[in-house]
Protein backbone atom coordinates (compact mmCIF):
# COMPACT_ATOMS: atom_id res chain seq x y z
CA UNK A 1 0.00 0.00 0.00
CA UNK A 2 1.66 3.48 -0.85
CA UNK A 3 -1.03 6.03 -0.42
CA UNK A 4 -0.95 7.52 3.04
CA UNK A 5 -4.65 7.55 3.15
CA UNK A 6 -7.38 5.84 2.22
CA UNK A 7 -11.24 6.43 1.59
CA UNK A 8 -13.84 3.53 1.81
CA UNK A 9 -16.51 4.13 -0.76
CA UNK A 10 -19.31 2.28 1.03
CA UNK A 11 -20.26 -0.69 -1.50
CA UNK A 12 -24.19 0.18 -1.06
CA UNK A 13 -24.78 -3.92 -0.78
CA UNK A 14 -23.81 -6.81 1.21
CA UNK A 15 -20.59 -8.22 0.86
CA UNK A 16 -20.52 -11.86 -0.73
CA UNK A 17 -18.34 -14.26 -1.64
CA UNK A 18 -14.83 -16.02 -0.43
CA UNK A 19 -12.15 -15.02 1.50
CA UNK A 20 -9.94 -17.09 3.86
CA UNK A 21 -7.83 -14.88 6.71
CA UNK A 22 -3.69 -15.66 6.05
CA UNK A 23 -2.46 -17.83 8.32
CA UNK A 24 -2.60 -17.30 12.45
CA UNK A 25 0.28 -14.94 13.52
CA UNK A 26 0.53 -16.14 17.05
CA UNK A 27 0.81 -19.86 15.82
CA UNK A 28 3.32 -18.96 13.02
CA UNK A 29 6.10 -16.99 15.34
CA UNK A 30 5.70 -19.99 17.96
CA UNK A 31 6.06 -22.26 15.03
CA UNK A 32 9.26 -20.59 14.12
CA UNK A 33 10.47 -19.89 16.94
CA UNK A 34 10.04 -23.58 18.38
CA UNK A 35 11.63 -24.31 14.84
CA UNK A 36 14.31 -22.44 15.20
CA UNK A 37 15.28 -24.05 18.46
CA UNK A 38 14.90 -28.03 17.19
CA UNK A 39 17.81 -29.91 15.37
CA UNK A 40 17.00 -30.44 11.88
CA UNK A 41 14.19 -29.23 9.48
CA UNK A 42 10.52 -28.52 10.00
CA UNK A 43 8.66 -27.12 7.46
CA UNK A 44 5.71 -25.09 8.19
CA UNK A 45 3.04 -24.66 6.34
CA UNK A 46 -0.05 -22.05 6.34
CA UNK A 47 1.92 -19.52 7.70
CA UNK A 48 1.55 -16.26 7.60
CA UNK A 49 4.15 -13.84 5.89
CA UNK A 50 3.28 -10.59 7.17
CA UNK A 51 6.03 -8.01 8.91
CA UNK A 52 5.50 -9.54 12.15
CA UNK A 53 6.56 -13.05 11.36
CA UNK A 54 9.31 -11.27 8.67
CA UNK A 55 10.94 -10.01 11.57
CA UNK A 56 10.90 -13.30 13.26
CA UNK A 57 12.25 -15.42 10.42
CA UNK A 58 14.70 -12.75 9.63
CA UNK A 59 16.21 -12.74 13.44
CA UNK A 60 16.62 -16.31 13.10
CA UNK A 61 18.51 -16.21 10.03
CA UNK A 62 20.69 -13.63 11.54
CA UNK A 63 21.64 -16.39 14.23
CA UNK A 64 22.21 -18.56 11.87
CA UNK A 65 19.09 -20.52 11.14
CA UNK A 66 18.21 -21.51 7.39
CA UNK A 67 14.70 -20.74 6.60
CA UNK A 68 13.86 -20.80 3.50
CA UNK A 69 10.09 -19.75 1.60
CA UNK A 70 9.24 -22.28 -0.69
CA UNK A 71 5.90 -20.49 -1.10
CA UNK A 72 3.82 -17.51 0.08
CA UNK A 73 2.38 -19.69 2.88
CA UNK A 74 5.55 -21.63 4.04
CA UNK A 75 8.56 -21.77 5.75
CA UNK A 76 10.94 -24.96 6.00
CA UNK A 77 13.57 -24.04 8.62
CA UNK A 78 17.01 -25.92 9.26
CA UNK A 79 18.43 -25.61 12.48
CA UNK A 80 21.45 -26.94 14.24
CA UNK A 81 19.16 -25.97 17.15
CA UNK A 82 21.34 -23.31 18.52
CA UNK A 83 20.53 -19.51 18.20
CA UNK A 84 24.09 -18.17 17.73
CA UNK A 85 24.78 -14.42 18.46
CA UNK A 86 23.87 -12.37 16.13
CA UNK A 87 26.15 -9.35 14.74
CA UNK A 88 24.24 -6.53 15.16
CA UNK A 89 20.95 -6.09 17.55
CA UNK A 90 18.22 -8.18 16.47
CA UNK A 91 15.43 -5.38 14.87
CA UNK A 92 11.68 -6.74 15.41
CA UNK A 93 9.92 -3.91 14.61
CA UNK A 94 6.62 -3.64 16.68
CA UNK A 95 6.31 -7.35 16.83
CA UNK A 96 4.92 -8.20 20.30
CA UNK A 97 5.38 -11.97 20.14
CA UNK A 98 8.88 -12.20 18.44
CA UNK A 99 10.41 -9.67 20.76
CA UNK A 100 8.64 -11.30 24.04
CA UNK A 101 8.97 -14.92 23.04
CA UNK A 102 13.02 -14.62 21.77
CA UNK A 103 14.40 -12.46 24.88
CA UNK A 104 13.65 -15.51 26.87
CA UNK A 105 14.44 -18.31 24.59
CA UNK A 106 18.08 -16.22 24.10
CA UNK A 107 18.20 -16.01 27.97
CA UNK A 108 19.32 -19.87 27.12
CA UNK A 109 22.02 -18.78 24.28
CA UNK A 110 25.82 -18.32 24.42
CA UNK A 111 26.99 -14.78 24.10
CA UNK A 112 25.55 -11.52 23.40
CA UNK A 113 22.35 -10.66 22.24
CA UNK A 114 20.37 -7.09 21.90
CA UNK A 115 16.51 -7.77 21.39
CA UNK A 116 15.00 -4.11 19.81
CA UNK A 117 12.45 -3.13 18.16
CA UNK A 118 10.91 0.34 16.53
CA UNK A 119 10.01 3.27 18.51
CA UNK A 120 6.52 2.17 18.88
CA UNK A 121 8.04 -1.22 20.52
CA UNK A 122 10.41 1.07 22.52
CA UNK A 123 7.13 1.69 24.89
CA UNK A 124 6.10 -1.55 25.14
CA UNK A 125 6.43 -2.68 28.64
CA UNK A 126 9.50 -5.59 29.02
CA UNK A 127 10.48 -5.49 32.76
CA UNK A 128 8.05 -8.32 34.11
CA UNK A 129 9.90 -10.65 31.93
CA UNK A 130 13.28 -8.97 32.17
CA UNK A 131 12.92 -9.35 36.16
CA UNK A 132 12.12 -12.79 35.87
CA UNK A 133 14.73 -14.02 33.90
CA UNK A 134 17.17 -12.04 35.96
CA UNK A 135 16.24 -13.76 39.05
CA UNK A 136 17.05 -17.06 37.07
CA UNK A 137 20.63 -15.52 37.02
CA UNK A 138 20.85 -14.33 33.91
CA UNK A 139 22.78 -10.87 32.73
CA UNK A 140 20.11 -8.99 31.14
CA UNK A 141 19.28 -5.29 30.92
CA UNK A 142 16.64 -3.22 29.71
CA UNK A 143 17.02 0.15 31.23
CA UNK A 144 14.14 2.25 30.41
CA UNK A 145 11.67 -1.30 30.85
CA UNK A 146 11.20 -1.49 27.59
CA UNK A 147 13.05 -2.81 24.30
CA UNK A 148 16.01 -2.64 23.96
CA UNK A 149 17.31 -5.67 25.82
CA UNK A 150 20.96 -6.94 26.00
CA UNK A 151 21.43 -10.46 27.39
CA UNK A 152 24.82 -12.08 27.88
CA UNK A 153 23.43 -15.71 27.91
CA UNK A 154 25.48 -18.45 29.54
CA UNK A 155 23.40 -21.78 27.80
CA UNK A 156 21.86 -21.85 31.75
CA UNK A 157 19.68 -20.83 34.39
CA UNK A 158 20.71 -20.72 37.70
CA UNK A 159 17.68 -21.38 39.16
CA UNK A 160 14.89 -24.41 38.45
CA UNK A 161 11.83 -21.99 39.52
CA UNK A 162 10.24 -18.39 38.21
CA UNK A 163 7.75 -16.10 39.55
CA UNK A 164 6.17 -14.06 36.83
CA UNK A 165 3.29 -11.24 36.43
CA UNK A 166 1.86 -11.57 33.55
CA UNK A 167 -0.69 -8.84 34.09
CA UNK A 168 0.50 -6.72 31.70
CA UNK A 169 0.99 -9.29 29.16
CA UNK A 170 0.47 -12.94 29.23
CA UNK A 171 3.35 -12.71 26.07
CA UNK A 172 5.87 -13.31 28.80
CA UNK A 173 4.20 -16.77 30.39
CA UNK A 174 4.37 -18.11 26.60
CA UNK A 175 8.06 -16.85 26.09
CA UNK A 176 9.18 -18.25 29.40
CA UNK A 177 7.20 -21.59 28.89
CA UNK A 178 8.73 -22.25 25.14
CA UNK A 179 12.39 -21.20 26.97
CA UNK A 180 12.09 -23.60 29.72
CA UNK A 181 11.76 -26.68 27.38
CA UNK A 182 15.87 -25.98 26.78
CA UNK A 183 16.72 -25.53 30.21
CA UNK A 184 19.07 -28.39 31.45
CA UNK A 185 16.83 -29.43 34.57
CA UNK A 186 12.84 -29.40 34.81
CA UNK A 187 11.61 -26.20 35.51
CA UNK A 188 8.37 -24.58 36.90
CA UNK A 189 7.08 -21.26 36.17
CA UNK A 190 4.76 -19.73 38.63
CA UNK A 191 1.97 -16.80 37.95
CA UNK A 192 2.25 -13.82 40.62
CA UNK A 193 -0.05 -11.05 41.19
CA UNK A 194 -2.86 -10.20 38.62
CA UNK A 195 -4.06 -13.13 36.54
CA UNK A 196 -3.52 -13.60 32.93
CA UNK A 197 -5.22 -11.61 30.26
CA UNK A 198 -6.04 -14.18 27.72
CA UNK A 199 -5.20 -17.29 28.85
CA UNK A 200 -6.35 -18.90 25.14
CA UNK A 201 -2.84 -17.66 24.17
CA UNK A 202 -1.16 -19.73 26.78
CA UNK A 203 -3.24 -22.79 25.81
CA UNK A 204 -1.95 -22.13 21.80
CA UNK A 205 1.97 -22.19 23.24
CA UNK A 206 1.45 -25.54 24.92
CA UNK A 207 -0.34 -26.70 21.99
CA UNK A 208 2.59 -25.77 19.66
CA UNK A 209 5.29 -26.99 22.23
CA UNK A 210 3.59 -30.36 22.23
CA UNK A 211 3.83 -30.54 18.44
CA UNK A 212 7.24 -29.62 19.07
CA UNK A 213 8.13 -32.25 21.59
CA UNK A 214 7.37 -30.87 24.47
CA UNK A 215 6.51 -32.20 27.76
CA UNK A 216 4.27 -29.86 29.94
CA UNK A 217 1.91 -30.14 32.70
CA UNK A 218 0.04 -27.73 34.90
CA UNK A 219 -0.55 -28.67 38.37
CA UNK A 220 -2.37 -25.86 39.12
CA UNK A 221 -3.78 -23.04 37.60
CA UNK A 222 -1.34 -20.78 38.12
CA UNK A 223 1.81 -23.21 37.27
CA UNK A 224 3.63 -25.21 34.82
CA UNK A 225 5.87 -27.90 34.78
CA UNK A 226 8.46 -28.34 31.91
CA UNK A 227 10.50 -31.28 31.38
CA UNK A 228 13.98 -30.59 29.77
CA UNK A 229 13.11 -31.93 26.06
CA UNK A 230 14.34 -29.68 24.18
CA UNK A 231 12.65 -29.18 21.13
CA UNK A 232 12.22 -32.12 17.80
CA UNK A 233 11.94 -30.89 14.61
CA UNK A 234 8.51 -31.40 12.73
CA UNK A 235 5.88 -30.68 9.95
CA UNK A 236 3.21 -28.75 11.50
CA UNK A 237 0.31 -26.63 9.90
CA UNK A 238 -1.23 -23.18 10.81
CA UNK A 239 -4.43 -22.88 10.87
CA UNK A 240 -5.71 -19.52 9.80
CA UNK A 241 -5.60 -16.22 11.61
CA UNK A 242 -8.99 -15.38 14.17
CA UNK A 243 -8.18 -12.23 14.62
CA UNK A 244 -7.89 -11.24 10.93
CA UNK A 245 -11.42 -13.36 10.74
CA UNK A 246 -12.90 -10.88 13.17
CA UNK A 247 -13.18 -8.41 9.85
CA UNK A 248 -14.97 -10.33 7.62
CA UNK A 249 -17.64 -11.76 10.01
CA UNK A 250 -18.32 -7.80 10.97
CA UNK A 251 -18.23 -6.73 7.70
CA UNK A 252 -20.82 -9.65 6.61
CA UNK A 253 -23.38 -8.88 9.34
CA UNK A 254 -22.93 -5.16 9.04
CA UNK A 255 -23.57 -5.84 5.24
CA UNK A 256 -25.92 -8.07 5.57
CA UNK A 257 -23.75 -10.12 3.39
CA UNK A 258 -22.59 -14.13 3.48
CA UNK A 259 -18.81 -14.17 3.14
CA UNK A 260 -17.55 -18.00 3.37
CA UNK A 261 -14.12 -17.50 4.97
CA UNK A 262 -13.48 -21.41 4.58
CA UNK A 263 -12.91 -22.63 8.54
CA UNK A 264 -15.93 -22.80 10.36
CA UNK A 265 -15.75 -20.80 13.41
CA UNK A 266 -15.78 -23.63 15.91
CA UNK A 267 -12.53 -24.91 14.50
CA UNK A 268 -10.34 -22.07 15.17
CA UNK A 269 -7.93 -22.84 18.47
CA UNK A 270 -7.29 -18.89 19.34
CA UNK A 271 -8.97 -16.99 21.87
CA UNK A 272 -10.06 -14.25 19.16
CA UNK A 273 -12.41 -16.88 17.57
CA UNK A 274 -14.79 -16.16 21.13
CA UNK A 275 -15.68 -13.06 19.11
CA UNK A 276 -17.98 -15.09 16.88
CA UNK A 277 -20.48 -15.73 18.89
CA UNK A 278 -20.60 -11.87 19.98
CA UNK A 279 -20.30 -10.34 16.38
CA UNK A 280 -22.91 -12.87 15.11
CA UNK A 281 -25.90 -11.46 18.03
CA UNK A 282 -25.02 -7.89 15.82
CA UNK A 283 -27.22 -6.17 15.86
CA UNK A 284 -28.34 -7.05 19.50
CA UNK A 285 -24.88 -7.26 20.66
CA UNK A 286 -24.85 -7.24 24.70
CA UNK A 287 -25.12 -4.22 26.42
CA UNK A 288 -21.69 -5.52 28.83
CA UNK A 289 -18.55 -7.01 27.01
CA UNK A 290 -16.24 -8.73 28.60
CA UNK A 291 -12.81 -8.16 26.16
CA UNK A 292 -10.28 -10.19 28.67
CA UNK A 293 -10.09 -13.06 26.31
CA UNK A 294 -10.68 -11.72 23.08
CA UNK A 295 -8.64 -8.86 23.32
CA UNK A 296 -7.47 -8.02 20.07
CA UNK A 297 -11.02 -8.12 18.83
CA UNK A 298 -12.54 -5.87 20.25
CA UNK A 299 -11.47 -2.82 17.93
CA UNK A 300 -13.32 -4.94 15.47
CA UNK A 301 -16.32 -5.14 17.76
CA UNK A 302 -16.04 -1.60 18.93
CA UNK A 303 -16.43 0.08 16.16
CA UNK A 304 -19.35 -2.48 15.11
CA UNK A 305 -20.70 -1.03 17.85
CA UNK A 306 -21.16 2.04 17.27
CA UNK A 307 -23.88 0.77 15.03
CA UNK A 308 -25.43 -1.78 17.32
CA UNK A 309 -29.19 -1.32 18.63
CA UNK A 310 -27.87 -0.70 22.15
CA UNK A 311 -25.09 0.97 23.82
CA UNK A 312 -21.98 -1.45 24.99
CA UNK A 313 -19.57 -1.46 27.72
CA UNK A 314 -16.00 -2.72 27.05
CA UNK A 315 -14.53 -4.08 29.96
CA UNK A 316 -11.53 -6.70 30.91
CA UNK A 317 -9.62 -4.42 28.21
CA UNK A 318 -7.02 -2.35 30.22
CA UNK A 319 -3.76 -4.11 28.47
CA UNK A 320 -5.13 -3.18 24.93
CA UNK A 321 -3.34 0.44 26.61
CA UNK A 322 -0.12 -1.20 25.85
CA UNK A 323 -0.51 -2.77 22.79
CA UNK A 324 0.78 -1.34 19.60
CA UNK A 325 -0.96 1.97 20.51
CA UNK A 326 -3.37 3.22 23.02
CA UNK A 327 -6.32 0.91 22.04
CA UNK A 328 -8.80 2.18 24.16
CA UNK A 329 -7.80 5.60 23.77
CA UNK A 330 -6.78 5.37 19.17
CA UNK A 331 -10.62 3.63 19.70
CA UNK A 332 -12.73 6.57 21.48
CA UNK A 333 -10.08 9.10 19.51
CA UNK A 334 -11.67 7.62 16.01
CA UNK A 335 -15.36 7.35 16.82
CA UNK A 336 -15.32 10.57 18.47
CA UNK A 337 -13.94 12.00 15.30
CA UNK A 338 -16.92 10.40 12.98
CA UNK A 339 -19.74 11.94 15.69
CA UNK A 340 -18.73 13.68 18.62
CA UNK A 341 -20.02 11.75 21.23
CA UNK A 342 -19.93 8.29 20.02
CA UNK A 343 -17.72 6.84 22.77
CA UNK A 344 -16.28 7.66 25.90
CA UNK A 345 -13.46 6.01 28.69
CA UNK A 346 -14.55 5.50 32.18
CA UNK A 347 -11.34 4.16 33.31
CA UNK A 348 -10.20 1.50 31.60
CA UNK A 349 -13.56 0.50 30.46
CA UNK A 350 -15.22 1.79 26.80
CA UNK A 351 -18.40 3.14 26.45
CA UNK A 352 -20.10 3.22 22.94
CA UNK A 353 -23.13 4.97 22.10
CA UNK A 354 -24.74 2.58 19.39
CA UNK A 355 -26.26 5.19 16.97
CA UNK A 356 -27.55 2.66 14.09
CA UNK A 357 -28.73 6.10 11.77
CA UNK A 358 -25.30 6.22 11.39
CA UNK A 359 -25.71 4.11 8.61
CA UNK A 360 -26.39 5.86 5.32
CA UNK A 361 -24.96 9.04 6.37
CA UNK A 362 -21.60 11.15 5.14
CA UNK A 363 -19.65 12.13 7.90
CA UNK A 364 -15.98 13.08 6.77
CA UNK A 365 -13.29 11.65 8.86
CA UNK A 366 -10.14 11.05 8.82
CA UNK A 367 -8.74 8.47 10.94
CA UNK A 368 -5.44 8.29 13.22
CA UNK A 369 -4.53 4.62 13.07
CA UNK A 370 -1.84 5.48 15.55
CA UNK A 371 0.16 2.86 13.06
CA UNK A 372 -1.90 0.16 14.35
CA UNK A 373 -3.15 -2.17 12.22
CA UNK A 374 -6.31 -3.42 13.83
CA UNK A 375 -7.25 0.26 14.29
CA UNK A 376 -6.86 0.80 10.49
CA UNK A 377 -8.54 -2.36 9.62
CA UNK A 378 -11.67 -2.47 12.15
CA UNK A 379 -11.99 1.40 10.97
CA UNK A 380 -12.46 0.52 7.53
CA UNK A 381 -15.84 -1.36 8.77
CA UNK A 382 -17.35 1.72 9.98
CA UNK A 383 -16.46 2.75 5.82
CA UNK A 384 -18.60 0.20 4.64
CA UNK A 385 -21.99 1.88 5.85
CA UNK A 386 -20.42 5.15 6.29
CA UNK A 387 -19.22 7.58 3.57
CA UNK A 388 -16.52 9.80 4.16
CA UNK A 389 -14.34 7.21 6.47
CA UNK A 390 -10.54 7.98 5.44
CA UNK A 391 -7.86 5.65 6.44
CA UNK A 392 -4.49 7.27 7.56
CA UNK A 393 -1.26 5.11 7.49
CA UNK A 394 -3.72 2.38 5.44
CA UNK A 395 -0.19 0.36 5.31
CA UNK A 396 0.08 -0.50 8.30
CA UNK A 397 -2.15 -3.48 7.96
CA UNK A 398 1.08 -5.20 6.64
CA UNK A 399 1.86 -5.68 10.46
CA UNK A 400 -0.37 -9.16 10.33
CA UNK A 401 -2.63 -8.84 6.93
CA UNK A 402 -0.50 -7.04 4.55
CA UNK A 403 -3.49 -8.78 1.90
CA UNK A 404 -6.67 -6.96 3.80
CA UNK A 405 -7.04 -3.95 1.31
CA UNK A 406 -6.88 -6.34 -1.91
CA UNK A 407 -9.66 -8.75 0.85
CA UNK A 408 -12.53 -6.61 0.84
CA UNK A 409 -11.81 -4.91 -2.90
CA UNK A 410 -12.56 -9.01 -3.81
CA UNK A 411 -15.83 -8.59 -2.06
CA UNK A 412 -16.78 -5.93 -3.89
CA UNK A 413 -15.34 -2.43 -1.71
CA UNK A 414 -14.01 -0.16 -3.75
CA UNK A 415 -11.29 2.93 -2.70
CA UNK A 416 -10.41 6.33 -3.63
CA UNK A 417 -6.82 7.09 -2.70
CA UNK A 418 -6.69 10.52 -0.53
O1 LIG B 1 0.64 -14.69 22.55
C1 LIG B 1 0.21 -14.12 21.55
O2 LIG B 1 0.36 -14.59 20.40
C2 LIG B 1 -0.53 -12.85 21.70
C3 LIG B 1 -0.98 -12.45 22.94
C4 LIG B 1 -1.74 -11.19 23.14
O3 LIG B 1 -0.89 -10.22 23.68
P1 LIG B 1 -0.70 -9.96 25.28
O4 LIG B 1 -0.35 -11.24 25.89
O5 LIG B 1 0.41 -8.97 25.33
O6 LIG B 1 -1.99 -9.43 25.81
C5 LIG B 1 -2.28 -10.65 21.82
O7 LIG B 1 -2.76 -9.34 22.01
C6 LIG B 1 -1.21 -10.66 20.75
O8 LIG B 1 -1.68 -10.14 19.54
C7 LIG B 1 -0.75 -12.06 20.48
C1 LIG C 1 -1.22 -6.99 20.17
C2 LIG C 1 -0.88 -7.42 18.96
O1 LIG C 1 0.35 -7.79 18.57
P1 LIG C 1 1.73 -8.11 19.29
O2 LIG C 1 1.55 -7.98 20.78
O3 LIG C 1 2.06 -9.51 18.89
O4 LIG C 1 2.69 -7.11 18.74
C3 LIG C 1 -1.91 -7.57 17.89
O5 LIG C 1 -1.60 -8.19 16.84
O6 LIG C 1 -3.04 -7.07 18.05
Amino acid sequence: MTTDRLTIIPPGHPLTGRVSPPGSKSITNRALLLAGLAKGTSRLTGALKSDDTRYMAEALRAMGVTVEEPDATTFVVTSSGELTPPDAPLFLGNAGTATRFLTAALALGRGRYVVDGDEHMRKRPIKPLVDALRSLGVAIDAPTGCPPVTIDATGAFAENRVVIDAGLSSQYVSALLMAAACADAPFEIALAGADIGARGYIDLTLAAMRAFGARVEQPTPASWRIEPTGYTATDFHIEPDASAATYLWAAEVLTGGTIDIGTPAGAFTQPDAKAHDVIAAFPSMPAVIDGSQMQDAIPTIAVLAAFNDKPVRFTGIANLRVKECDRVRALSTGLNNIRPGLATEEGDDLLVFADPALAGQNLPAAIDTFADHRIAMSFALAGLKISGITILDPGCVAKTYPDYWDALASLGVEYKAG
